[in-house]
């Protein structure tokens, strides 16, 4: 069976009449692209079906000879209770209805009512079902706390608890056609994650990332969906688009923060119909995308504040993660300085280099604002410029400005520490404060702390010395 096959389970329709199974296949592939359709025209049958398929929809005729569509409604709903049943009926009576969503029916539809209808009712039963699968599968995955693929997280080096758990949510969602959100700040890996949300996806499709920051509006349309000959000065040839490159896999939108109010309506109509215009024509196109989109901006500040469209951020945010910026996981700082160490010393063609005891303390005391990529760009330059056997650390000295050149970012920024201070502590005792908030960022090791307050280590232990008296 194909992997493109939407949804991932099978909807089974049940009816006695050819004529209708074959027009309501029909209807469900044009109007909601669903492929993964099962028919079945003998009643007696459908159990046999359900046991030996994955199905999660059932449309269910009522009148049907050797078997009534309620008796087999009772069966279904006692023997397969996760499986959603629409009864579609050729009989608009309210008693038998409320009979039918007593017996355990998802929903009622009459045959006779406008397809779009029935389009809808079996869109929001795929959907529920789909919610519930990846609650049971998530739920399962976190009481096993294991991952099932961990080499799609390979290159994302991490000890922390959070990212695991953030890992195992990405791994239960990824096989899930709704969007995925990835929150935080600059630099924490967000592109990273969204590399490995694909690679679980299991889509055959390529992925294909935009980064739809300053795009105009037109040009969003044209980089997204493309544009046919003609379509405006210039397009002499036409071109696809990002979403036809991603068909069947998945499209990163990164910066979708920064996406004008026009696009995000184009946007979300893509998302809603799974159907886009190329610029200059008025034939639909349909494909299956994945989307997963990024940000480090707060979208739910831009959407209180009206700059967000409320109806796409809840669409996108359908699974959304939070990648913790790096100070909230300090103890990833020394896996990842020596992850990129290595990578470093390999691309620029040298010997890794050995770094000096106390570098990874330190680094592990400045909060990175830039995240993970401060920290590599930190050590691609730290490399290039190593000559000796043992890394200097005068490069990352200077990278996290405590080299004594300049002065401290705070008073630049006219945030003097002290200001919020009521009394303020004579010089001995700030100086004493100082020194000791110093040894506990550096672990107790005088050296380092030293360095971070700018003195020699025989003075930092003159005083601590002094202090004990
Ligand atoms: N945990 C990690 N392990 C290894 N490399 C990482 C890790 N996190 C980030 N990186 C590296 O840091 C750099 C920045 O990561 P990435 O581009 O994924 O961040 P981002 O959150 O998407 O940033 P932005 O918001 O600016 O787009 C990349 O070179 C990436 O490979």
């Amino acid at each position: 069976m194909s992997e493109s096959f939407y949804p991932a389970f099978a909807i089974l329709a049940v009816d006695d009449e050819a004529a209708w199974l074959r027009s309501v296949s029909l209807t469900l592939e044009r109007a909601a692209g669903i492929t993964h359709l099962l028919t079945c025209q003998d009643a007696r049958r459908v159990m046999e079906v359900l046991d030996g398929n994955d199905v999660g929809v059932v449309l269910l005729d009522l009148t049907m000879p050797h078997l009534s569509g309620e008796d087999l409604l009772g069966r279904i709903s006692v023997e397969h209770p996760d499986v959603k049943v629409i009864v579609v009926s050729g009989m608009n009576q309210v008693e038998t209805a409320v009979r039918c969503m007593k017996l355990g029916a998802f929903d009622y539809h009459v045959k006779t009512e406008e397809e779009d209808r029935l389009v809808a009712g079996v869109l929001r039963a795929v959907r529920m079902q789909e919610l519930q699968r990846e609650n049971g599968e998530m739920t399962a995955r976190f009481m096993s706390g294991e991952l099932r693929n961990p080499e799609a997280f390979a290159g994302i080096v991490t000890q922390d608890r959070t990212m695991l758990t953030l890992f195992s949510y990405v791994e239960a969602v990824a096989r899930s056609p709704q969007p995925l959100l990835v929150t935080g700040e600059s630099g924490v890996g967000k592109e990273l994650v969204a590399g490995a949300a694909h690679r679980l996806s299991g889509l055959p499709g390529k992925l294909v990332a935009v980064n739809v920051a300053g795009l105009d509006d037109a040009v969003f349309a044209d980089t997204l969906f493309g544009h046919v000959r003609g379509a405006f000065t210039g397009a002499e040839q036409p071109r696809r688009g990002m979403v036809e490159e991603a068909a069947d896999g998945t499209l990163f939108l990164d910066e979708i923060g920064d996406l004008s109010v026009p696009s995000q309506v184009k946007l979300l109509r893509f998302l809603q119909e799974g159907e886009f215009f190329p610029l200059g024509s008025d034939r639909p196109k349909r494909v299956k995308v994945r989307v997963v989109a990024a940000t480090h901006q707060d979208l739910a500040a831009k959407e209180r504040a009206g700059m967000f469209r409320r109806d796409l951020y809840y669409r996108l945010r359908t699974h959304r993660v939070r990648v913790p910026p790096l100070r909230e996981r300090r103890e990833d700082v020394p896996l990842l300085l020596d992850h990129f160490l290595g990578e470093a010393a390999r691309q620029l063609g040298k010997k890794k280099p050995t770094p000096p005891k106390q570098l990874a303390q330190l680094l592990m005391t400045h909060d990175f604002p830039g995240n993970v990529r401060e920290l590599r760009a930190m050590c691609f330059d730290a490399v290039s410029r190593h000559r000796d056997r043992v890394l200097s650390m005068d490069a990352f000295l200077e990278a996290i400005g405590r080299h004594g050149n300049g002065a401290h970012p705070a008073a630049e920024e006219g945030q003097n520490p002290f200001g919020v201070v009521e009394r303020l502590p004579t010089f001995d005792e700030a100086l004493e404060l100082l020194v000791q908030e110093a040894m506990r960022r550096s672990g107790g090791n005088q050296t380092l702390a030293a360095r971070l307050v700018g003195i020699s280590q025989p003075a930092l232990s003159k005083r601590l010395k002094s202090y004990r008296r």
